[in-house]
């Protein structure tokens, strides 16, 4: 499939040394993890090529980090996840390019494995600078790409490198696509897709292509916000990107020729503060307090996601309803998720749903095993249903 080369083509790597982009940009809270489901996937790969004798440099990015190195965005901590996932010792270098990569890379025995520092600690990696892409390549011999989740970012670590390198697609970025596909390649009718989360302008801009490829669109999580403010709502202090207004308007103009139905919140459970056990009261979405947040939506409007739950033939979820990881802030993305699930298992609805929060929250409702399919990718995994070319899938083709 797929037109590029995987780890059945790598030949032999003993002792080369293969740096592996992965996606360990994972779910934390107080410093530890609190879903390792990116972890577990990347876990066939990196064994793979260690059993083969290669010495296995790991990349990868950790949030977004605006002002260089920090403690809040380190690896160091996901190194230990990491070690623990895979059953074995995985050492950690404080930079992902010079002198302390080197040395630690120089260091290594065939088969260890060593993660660098997170690659955004440096403002070159998602300029895709050549400089930056040379400097990470002294580390390697050959490119391996396992990071479907990150490969719509055309960054030195998830694209450049391709250029630079004899590159290959890891397990995971291989299984991915082939289940996409699979399960999303000529959907049944209706789609309904889920969108919410809290990555709104990141995100806002493919549902413009998303709405002519579903047959509804239910909104939900911080995505809301902007949509209902865009409409006239005032939704006090939850989180909403007010200077997108004009892109959630022209979305739903689009939507409204494509015909693709908008299902924006009805109601939604307001606090005063973003913390667990925060005194909270269920509103009508134009009642909202000035000095409240919408923290997940009212049972109303869970009523009427589980109705276009029921409608659809196919669903595609990224992204939360609410603030799952804060009780009571979880009902709705729990409910919604044990919905699709039952739906899924009564065999009348093909369900795929992605993104390192969305899968937390699936295993949070305890039905990830019950989806069709989780993807690791929520972004990704998007574009990919929009039908938009990724930059880290593509370089793998040339
Ligand atoms: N109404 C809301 N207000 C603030 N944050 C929210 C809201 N709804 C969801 N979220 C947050 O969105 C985050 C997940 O968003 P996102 O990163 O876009 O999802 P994914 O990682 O699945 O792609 C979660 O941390 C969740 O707490
Ligand atoms: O977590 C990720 O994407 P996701 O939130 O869409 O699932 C990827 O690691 C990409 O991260 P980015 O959106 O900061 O580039």
């Amino acid at each position: 499939m797929a037109g590029f080369k995987t780890l059945d083509d790598i030949g032999a790597v003993s002792g080369k040394r293969v740096l592996v982009r992965v996606d360990l940009n994972v779910p934390v809270a107080d410093g530890k993890v609190t879903d390792a489901t990116r972890i577990e996937r990347i876990a066939p790969t990196i064994s793979e090529l260690s059993g083969k004798g290669a010495k296995v440099i790991l990349l990868a990015h950790f949030g977004r980090p605006k002002d260089g190195p920090s403690a809040e965005f380190s690896l160091e901590p996901i190194a230990r996840a990491t070690a623990q996932v895979l059953g074995r010792p995985v050492r950690f270098a404080a930079d992902c390019i010079g002198d302390k990569a080197a040395e630690a890379v120089a260091a290594m025995k065939d088969g260890d494995v060593l993660l660098l520092e997170n690659t955004r600690f440096h403002k070159a990696e998602e300029k895709n600078e050549p400089a930056f892409t040379e400097n990470l390549a002294a580390n390697g011999d050959i490119y391996v790409n396992d990071a479907f989740s990150a490969a719509h970012r055309a960054h030195a670590s998830t694209e450049g490198l391709a250029h630079r390198l004899p590159a290959y697609a890891g397990r995971t970025m291989q299984a991915e696509l082939e289940a996409l596909e699979k399960g999303l390649g000529n959907p049944v009718r209706p789609v309904v897709a889920i969108v919410g989360g809290a990555k709104v302008s990141t995100k806002i801009d493919l549902l413009m292509n998303l709405v002519k490829k579903v047959d509804a669109l239910v909104i939900g999580g911080g995505m809301a916000n902007t949509f209902l403010a865009a409409r006239g709502t005032d939704v006090g202090k939850s989180l909403c990107e007010h200077d997108l207004a004009g892109t959630a308007k022209q979305i739903m103009i689009e939507a409204a020729e494509a015909g693709c139905a908008i299902i924006l919140p009805a109601d939604g459970v307001v606090a005063k503060e973003f913390k667990a056990g925060a005194a909270s009261e269920t509103v009508a979405i134009a009642d909202v307090p000035a000095d409240g947040m919408i923290l997940d939506v009212g049972a109303k409007t869970v009523k009427s996601v589980t109705d276009w739950i029921d409608r659809a033939a196919t669903l595609v979820w990224n992204g939360p309803l609410g603030a799952f990881e804060i009780e009571p802030f979880d009902h709705a993305t729990v409910a919604a998720a044990k919905h699709a699930a039952a739906r899924t298992r009564e065999g009348k609805l093909v369900s795929v749903a992605g993104g390192g929060d969305t899968v937390a929250a699936l295993n949070h409702a305890g039905v990830a095993d019950d989806f069709t399919y989780v993807s690791t990718a929520g972004g990704a995994f998007l574009e990919w249903m929009e039908g938009k070319p990724l930059p880290g899938v593509e370089v793998l083709k040339q």
